[in-house]
């Protein structure tokens, strides 16, 4: 099975915890190649409360920068530069979650974006977008981006309230899959992150 990347329409729609979800339901190791914003505490330490994942199925951050903003701009603040051509998945028996920082068209460095790194990688992505206003535009955005570097796209998985109209319109204007939706949860366990995974997602989806 081949690794899937985990993106987003933006920063802080949901990525983490869908990535959670997905790695606990296929018993898959996550990877988080970019961490910016360790100061705030890292996605990694999140998705292994969430999925309850062992430390074998923890791939470590291959860059983890301290200050919470863009990549190129971390990395330069601690004094480094990420060389996306470096950046290669780890060999895995098993599903892979990889996790991209912010949105697609976040910069790695001065030249390079991270849906470029999507696209040289040529793993399948799930697009995670929240449901509240604005979704239809960062969406279809989104997925025209992909589209345009032709990186094969699973479909697209919602986080939030529902707001079916919104949902709808993102299908039909751009024929992506919607995948399903996570609605926000309180508290957010792990125990009801699998639940909610398990009501509302296929996993025949992701098994590509
Ligand atoms: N289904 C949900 N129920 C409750 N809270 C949620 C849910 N999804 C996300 N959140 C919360 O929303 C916030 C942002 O979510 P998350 O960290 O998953 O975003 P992200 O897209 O991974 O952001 P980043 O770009 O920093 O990686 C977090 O505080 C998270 O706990
Ligand atoms: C710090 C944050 N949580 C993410 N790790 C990085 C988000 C970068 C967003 C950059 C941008 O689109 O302006
Ligand atoms: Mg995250």
């Amino acid at each position: 099975m081949s690794p899937i990347v985990v993106t987003g329409t933006d920063t802080g729609v949901g990525k983490t915890v869908f990535a959670a979800a997905l790695t606990a339901a296929l018993g898959a190791r996550y990877w988080k190649p970019v961490q910016s914003g360790l100061d705030e505490g890292g996605d990694t330490s999140e998705v292994a409360r969430l999925a309850r994942l062992p430390p074998e199925r923890i791939v470590p951050e291959a860059w983890r920068l301290r200050t919470p903003v863009s990549p190129h701009l971390a990395a330069e603040i601690d004094g480094v530069k990420i060389d996306p051509e470096a950046l290669a998945p780890p060999q895995s028996d098993g599903p892979l979650v990889i996790e991209g920082a912010g949105g697609l068209l976040v910069p790695l460095n001065r030249r390079a974006l991270t849906i470029d790194l999507f696209a040289r990688w040529g793993f399948p992505v799930a697009l995670v977008a929240r449901t509240g206003l604005g979704t239809i535009n960062h969406t279809l955005l989104s997925l025209e981006a992909l589209a345009s570097r032709r990186v094969a796209v699973l479909g697209v998985a919602f986080v939030g309230d529902a707001n079916d109209d919104s949902i709808a319109t993102i299908a039909a204007f751009s024929g992506a899959k919607v995948l399903g939706r996570l609605p926000r949860l309180d508290p957010l366990t792990p125990d009801a992150l699998r639940a909610a995974f398990a009501a509302a997602f296929d996993l025949a989806d992701f098994r590509s």
